[in-house]
């Protein structure tokens, strides 16, 4: 399969550019009968646009997303849904310096070198813009599976550059523009991210997504395991560049006897396996975390080289995010819920009915 379509059953096909006139996506597969409106897609595309603090990049899109097929009265009928976001504050012409020469960690140079042709406007098809579709299929894939199961996923920033976030509470997650689950340290984020700007450079993150509320059973035996999958799905977001499920590197200094989850009548005691044992899910929390690269588009100058491979130095000008792990958490959660649906699909397909347990008292304690 061509690279923009995610998913086997619950499928999701990508489309657009950041600069051209609308990006969108067309899910395929999606039951019929679920409700759905704009609105159960619009609330995670205002937490994931662009231009919402001076945190992230001024580019202000409202990402209204239009549902243009496959639903009728307010109804999935089981055709393709074709979402449609128009792009509105496109300034191509930011770009005019960067078109003959190559920024340093961007993927200029090697859709330069794969494609022998490319947008460069605003990172083209390489944009992080793309993520919005994704994100909007997600909100389907999370109201279908509530409905279903009572799963919820959600996620939060754990890291930003050197600064690890104390998790205080989920609720806090809503009440800043980090996603940090934490209002005592938004403080020293923001003073952390306005000498960044300054500076004229970028950091990286760490965030954390999970799902609770998952049926046991979900995911394959061998190849297209739950945990193989849903790091296929993180890394396929922009920037990603580590991804770890429960204890994940952790693991490295952990004995057998503190690792493995024990099991009792009540249910696990410990989830080090982040809710995945031989690539099936246990019904436990499903746990994720995963490290953002710094954003490669920066003021600051450096040497690079141009189309001829002669010395060059690149600058960077426009509207980038200092940290686009800031708003990647939303991205972080939607990949989890398309993972999710694809993998409860599969298993209905051909186990018949999903179990629903919570056998996770490791979270309860
Ligand atoms: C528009 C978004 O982010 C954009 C992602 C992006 C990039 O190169 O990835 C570059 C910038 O684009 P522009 O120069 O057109 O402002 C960001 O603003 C968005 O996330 O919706």
């Amino acid at each position: 399969m061509a690279g923009s379509t995610f998913g086997q059953l619950f499928t999701v096909t990508n489309f657009g550019e950041s600069h051209g006139p609308a990006i969108g996506c067309v899910i395929d597969g999606c039951p019929p009968g679920l409700a759905l409106t704009e609105a159960d897609i619009q609330g995670d595309l205002d937490r994931r646009r662009p231009g919402t603090s001076r945190h992230v990049t001024q580019r202000n899109e409202p990402d209204a997303v239009e549902i243009l097929s496959g639903v009728y009265e307010g109804k999935t009928t089981g055709a393709p849904i074709a979402l449609l976001i128009r792009n509105t504050d496109q300034r191509s012409k930011d770009y005019g310096n960067i078109l003959q020469t190559f920024r340093p960690g961007h993927a200029d140079y090697t859709y330069w070198h794969k494609y022998g042709i490319r947008d460069p406007r605003g990172g083209g098809r390489s944009s992080a813009r793309l993520t919005a579709p994704m994100v909007a299929a997600g909100a389907v894939a999370k109201k279908w599976l509530r409905e279903q199961f009572g799963t919820e996923v959600r996620g939060c920033m754990t890291q930003l550059g050197e600064v690890v976030i104390q998790h205080e509470g989920w609720d806090h997650v809503h009440q800043n523009p980090f996603f940090a689950a934490n209002v005592s340290q938004i403080e020293a984020l923001e003073t952390y991210m306005d000498a960044l700007r300054k500076e004229g450079n970028s950091i990286g993150a760490r965030l954390y997504v999970e799902a609770t509320g998952v049926p046991v059973g979900l995911g394959e035996p061998l190849f297209d395991k739950l945990d193989a999958d849903i790091a296929f799905a993180m890394m396929g977001i922009n920037a990603v560049k580590g991804v770890e499920i429960g204890a994940g590197f952790g693991c490295v200094t952990q004995k057998g006897s503190e690792h493995g989850d024990a099991l009792t009548p009540e249910g696990f005691t410990s989830n080090h396996a982040g809710g995945v044992l031989g690539g099936i899910s246990t019904g436990q929390d499903i746990r994720v975390s995963m490290a953002i690269k710094p954003t490669s588009s920066i003021r600051l100058p450096r040497p690079s080289i141009d189309l001829n491979g002669d010395p060059a130095t690149v600058e960077t000008f426009g509207r980038h995010d200092p940290c686009v792990g800031i708003r990647a958490t939303p991205i972080a959660e939607a990949m989890l819920a398309l993972v999710l649906i694809d993998h409860a699909l599969r298993h209905r397909a051909q186990c018949g009915d999903v179990q629903v347990t919570t056998p996770d008292i490791a979270r309860r304690g």
